[in-house]
């Protein structure tokens, strides 16, 4: 069995729980409250400039050169195409600025950022691998099962379930096990454990977003 189909077994059920929350529920059906989507949204914008960041550490760091040019494409189009998606909600919601990084988004990207610059680079294109993985997953499932008419959050739902970003996801998703089946067994495991921690942030990056959580 591949690498990726053993370990998103580990999270399988943790991504099921991601379906049923009520911020992925109320954005398929367009009920999700403005101020939190406002909130996930300058939140976002915050989380991809820096993923960004922690993606261009991967590419510097990658063995293969051609990892490094798909890790260098991932970075810009985290910070131009997706936060792009964004400035048009900013417009759309009205929303002015980011304003602060809150504590989960904190905590996520110093995460990515720490295991991309100081853990052997196969571990960071693992602790990567949820935020393209996780989001393609929701978006199908949001896309071919919940979608609903005029809704607010239409350009969210499309980008995460359109052709493009599925190309980019499952590359990811191979160098991945490609880079798994050439290290050591104790690298392969820390990749499977910065996976989980990484899915495990997802989740609650959206938690946190539903209960517009700040720092007290
Ligand atoms: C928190 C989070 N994780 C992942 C994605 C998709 N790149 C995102 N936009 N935001």
């Amino acid at each position: 069995m591949k690498w990726s189909e053993s370990t998103w077994q580990q999270i399988e059920e943790r991504y099921e729980s991601i379906l049923t929350m009520p911020f992925i529920t109320e954005l398929s059906d367009g009920s999700l409250p403005r101020e939190k989507f406002q909130f996930y949204m300058a939140q976002d914008s915050l989380y991809l400039e820096h993923f960004g960041r922690a993606l261009s550490l991967i590419a510097a760091r990658a063995h293969q050169i051609r990892d490094t040019l798909e890790y260098m494409r991932y970075a810009e189009t985290a910070i131009v195409v997706e936060n792009a998606l964004h400035e048009f909600y900013f417009d759309d919601f009205g929303l002015t600025e980011r304003g602060k990084m809150q504590p989960v988004c904190h905590h996520y990207v110093h995460f990515l950022k720490s295991t991309a610059a100081l853990d052997p680079v196969e571990v960071g294109m693992a602790a990567v691998l949820p935020c393209f993985w996780i989001y393609k997953k929701v978006g199908d499932h949001i896309y071919n099962n919940l979608q609903s008419d005029n809704n607010p959050y239409q350009k969210w739902i499309d980008t995460y379930g359109g052709e493009e970003f599925a190309e980019a996801v499952q590359k990811a998703i191979d160098i991945c096990d490609n880079t798994a089946a050439e290290t050591t067994p104790a690298i392969r495991e820390k990749m499977t454990e910065a996976f989980i921690t990484a899915s495990i942030m997802e989740y609650h990056f959206w938690e946190a977003a539903y209960d517009l959580k700040m720092w007290i």
